[in-house]
């Protein structure tokens, strides 16, 4: 396939004809073959047969992909237990072979043979819900959990790797308003699925999850949409399920200096984390049904920003930056004093900044009449500690009378990796 061809829309492969390609013999189709790098073109080419859904987000670099890329629509959150007695090389293999299956799965591939398995006495080795489609952009992040180095009890060293764990890496303390329900935090093991269709964020957990069998187990997943916060400023600012713009302040993926000051571990940190990241999750319910009740001067003062722009009380668009000094008639600060965006602001976290990526979520109703919905908060920074300084300032937050953290998970996001490598091979050399 020469490179015009691959990138001709009309034949960009979706999962089956690239099966039918391996079917037929095409020469080097397979993983790492010069067809590979043909099909891998062509996917990149970012169009498919329906001239939208076709894109690859490359699965290899610098950095795991899924933190400064620009946040897709859909989000399948996973986190994994290892199983009672696994070993190193049971951990190890199961990062290898996760590693394969997400390459394959971030081109748009089937895995393995597909759904036309050589014997149909034996499963597929693809389970099959993605056939027909793209690869929609899904971007698989992986992050290691603190349990993983230390053990349950904190003091063991389960997979021999207890001497690589970064001095930073320390669990997330107890919060304020925390009701954190045990069946929705934690975790060994993370997997971050981002994509233009649940479908495909779906297929690729379901698939990590069927992989890791006898090695970890699913534990908890959450499915997320809306993305609620932009981390490019080509991407209009969505709005979370308050109805605000939300992400107006966030890192953008372009600002580079503020990446590597606040978002990407540095020099100092055991070299398998170097480029890497912390990711925090918390599943946080936001009780809408109050929320429609409360009058809009209300929820304008809980954000110290406007409902309809984005921009700060104390006037502006959206991005105009907030005027924290301002007082209105009666002296008062114009921006509460324990507004949202006063108390989350750098000025107040010792210039803290932390990379949000979240998603709203629905999980259904509680049979009260009252939506069981929120947002899905996820962060990326350097050091645990600044979203821990961050969350610490949101003590006072006006917002907290509408929300409840019901869940909570932090892990270590390795580097990225180069091809041939697998996720987190320079934590086991
Ligand atoms: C600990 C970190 C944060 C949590 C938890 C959090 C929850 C949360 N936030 C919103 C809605 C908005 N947040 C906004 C800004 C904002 N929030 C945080 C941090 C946390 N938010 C930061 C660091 C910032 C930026 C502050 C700044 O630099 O100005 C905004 C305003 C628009 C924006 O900049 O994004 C909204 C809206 C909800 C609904 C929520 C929990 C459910
Ligand atoms: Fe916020």
């Amino acid at each position: 396939m020469s490179e015009a061809e691959a990138t001709d829309p009309a034949i960009t492969p979706t999962r089956r004809g690239l099966l039918g390609m391996i079917g037929t013999g095409v020469a080097g189709l397979a993983l790492g073959g010069a067809g590979g790098a043909a099909v891998t073109a062509a996917a990149l080419a970012g169009t498919g047969a329906d001239g939208s859904s076709g894109s690859v987000v490359p699965f290899h670099g610098a950095h795991q992909a899924g933190i400064v890329t620009p946040a897709q629509d859909r989000l399948h959150f996973a986190s994994f237990r290892m199983v009672r007695g696994a070993t190193r090389d049971d951990l190890i293999a199961l990062l290898q072979d996760w590693t394969a299956a997400a390459e394959q799965l971030c081109r748009g591939e089937a895995l393995g043979t597909g759904i036309e398995s050589e014997d149909p006495l034996l499963p597929p080795d693809d389970t099959g819900e993605a056939e027909g489609l793209h690869a929609g952009h899904l971007t698989l992040t992986f992050g290691l959990g603190h349990q993983l180095f230390t053990g349950e009890e904190d003091d063991a060293d389960p997979f021999g790797i207890r001497a690589k764990l970064p001095d930073t890496f320390t669990p997330l303390p107890s919060f304020a308003f925390d009701l954190l329900e045990a069946t929705q935090s934690g975790g060994d093991l993370c997997v971050q699925a981002c994509a233009d269709d649940p479908q495909i964020a779906v297929h690729a957990i379901r698939n990590l999850a069927r992989i890791a069998i006898g090695r970890a187990h699913l534990s908890w997943s959450q499915l997320g949409f809306g993305r609620t916060s932009s981390t490019s400023r080509d991407q209009e600012t969505p709005r979370n399920l308050f109805g605000f713009k939300d992400g107006t302040m966030n890192i953008m993926s372009d600002e580079r200096a503020a990446l590597d000051a606040h978002v990407w571990v540095g020099g100092s940190a055991p070299e398998w984390m170097r480029g890497g990241t912390y990711l925090v999750a918390r599943k946080i319910l936001m009780t809408i049904e109050t929320w429609d009740r409360t009058s809009l001067l209300e929820q304008e003062r809980v954000f110290g920003r406007t409902k309809r722009t984005g921009g700060p009380a104390t006037g502006g668009g959206e991005f105009e930056q907030p005027d924290f000094t301002a007082t209105n008639a009666a002296g008062e600060p114009t921006i509460d004093i324990a507004a949202h965006v006063r108390l989350a602001h750098p000025d107040q976290n010792g210039g803290a900044r932390i990379l949000r990526r979240g998603y709203n979520y629905v999980d259904g109703s509680n049979g009260l009449g009252q939506m069981g919905g929120g947002l899905f908060f996820i962060s990326f920074q350097r050091d645990p500690a600044m979203f821990v300084r961050v969350q610490q300032s949101l003590k006072p937050d006006l917002l907290n009378e509408y929300i409840r953290h019901i869940g909570s998970g932090l892990w270590a996001v390795p580097r990225g990796i180069a091809q041939g490598e697998f996720v987190a091979q320079a934590l086991f050399e």
